[in-house]
């Protein structure tokens, strides 16, 4: 039997919020039933985003979690730090199902989010009630979920990339170093003196080196998939592009583990998992290879000679990273494939 789920978003007017707005237009299963905005209520989004004139009518409407459960079945909250850890106990309180794509919920312990976020965490019964929604490691956990947890992007990138191999027994999870690059949409809609076209155009800088609010979430999931503590160095570069981002990671190898032998653990792990797609014969992937869509795509260089491995792993950050995977994991949650009004294809060239 088919269903009609009606969502809201809450950030709208953000690049996530704009990017789930242009995403669930196409989704079979799901009506845009309200675009919320803190500063520009009543306003049509069209007003602020030309690229949905004639396409989008709605006007914008306010924080308000009554009218919300008026409108709409889940929500999708893609606000900056710190906003929906005060928003969500209102929205889960009026039987809405919620989908945070900010980092408010994706960490267990709230002593850790004070310390790499700065902010007050979420109580902790709303931490141990949200699913942290790595669609291809914690589907399982995801389907029939009232409240998920979207990933960091890079966190995405990063853990599809390191998880089998951890998992395995592949890799020393002691001696992983992952050097990730970022495009600039990353950093949201926001103007900073950090992000403006002077300062990026034509640079490649490192930033928060070994203080990323990133960092915590993937120790947590590596951690569980290694069955014991795990800490890495996580370095971070802003590129000069849009979209996208690449984690290179860097380990050593355990035993004789051969380039075949990591391709054939990797096809078998994301076996049946239409969006993480395992480069063959030494390829590896390139940011516009994964463009505008759904994909990870994933490629190892295995060196007998230094003993270590190189994974590199792509994603759009703003699809992937953010507005594609929240969908895939509303796909989950609604029981439905999780592939349903994601299967495009990227942007080529
Ligand atoms: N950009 C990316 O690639 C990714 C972002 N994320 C995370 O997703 C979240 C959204 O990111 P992004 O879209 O880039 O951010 P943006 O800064 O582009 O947009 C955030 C939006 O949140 C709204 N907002 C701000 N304060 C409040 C508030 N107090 N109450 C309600 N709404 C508020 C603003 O819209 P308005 O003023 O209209 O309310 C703003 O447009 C962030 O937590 C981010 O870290 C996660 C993965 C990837
Ligand atoms: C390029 C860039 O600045 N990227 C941001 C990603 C922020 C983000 O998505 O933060 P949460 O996942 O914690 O919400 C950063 O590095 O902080």
């Amino acid at each position: 039997m088919s269903t009609t789920v009606r969502a809201a978003i809450i950030g709208s007017t953000g690049y996530g919020g704009v990017e789930l707005i242009r995403l669930l237009a196409g989704h079979p299963q799901v009506d845009i039933a309200s675009v919320v905005s803190s500063s520009s209520a009543g306003a049509p989004i069209a007003e602020g985003f030309p690229h949905l004139n004639e396409i989008r009518t709605e006007l914008l409407d306010d924080v308000d979690p009554a009218l919300l459960k008026s409108k709409a079945d889940v929500v999708f909250v893609a606000t900056p730090a710190g906003v929906a850890a005060k928003i969500t106990p209102s929205l889960l309180a009026e039987g809405l199902k919620v989908i945070d794509l900010s980092g408010d919920h994706r960490l267990k312990d709230r002593a850790e989010y004070e310390t790499w976020y700065k902010k007050e965490p979420a109580g902790q019964d709303y931490l141990d009630q949200a699913v942290f929604g790595l669609c291809e490691i914690y589907g399982d956990a995801v389907r029939g979920a009232d409240f998920v947890s979207n990933p960091g992007c890079y966190p995405t990138a990063t853990l599809l990339g390191l998880v089998p191999a951890v998992k395995a027994g592949f890799i020393d999870p002691a001696s992983i170093i992952v050097d990730a690059k970022s495009g600039v949409s990353g950093a949201g809609r926001g103007v900073s003196l950090g992000n403006h076209y002077a300062e990026i155009n034509e640079n490649f800088k490192a930033y928060k080196l070994n203080k990323h609010q990133h960092i915590p979430e993937i120790e947590q999931v590596l951690s569980d998939a290694a069955g014991r503590k795990v800490v890495t160095t996580f370095s971070t570069h802003l590129v000069p592009m849009t979209r996208g981002i690449m984690s290179t990671m860097y380990a050593t190898v355990t035993g004789n583990r051969t380039y075949d032998d990591f391709v054939s653990l990797y096809r078998n792990y994301y076996e049946g998992r239409h969006f993480v797609r395992i480069r063959r014969d030494g390829a590896y992937p390139a940011t516009k290879e994964v463009a505008g869509s759904n994909y990870c795509d994933i490629g190892f260089a295995v060196d007998e000679r230094t003993g270590r491995v190189t994974i590199v792993s792509v994603i759009d950050n703003l699809v992937k990273g953010a507005a594609g995977q929240a969908i895939q994991n509303l796909n989950l949650m609604m029981g439905w494939d999780e592939t349903l009004g994601l299967r495009f294809v990227p942007v080529y060239p």
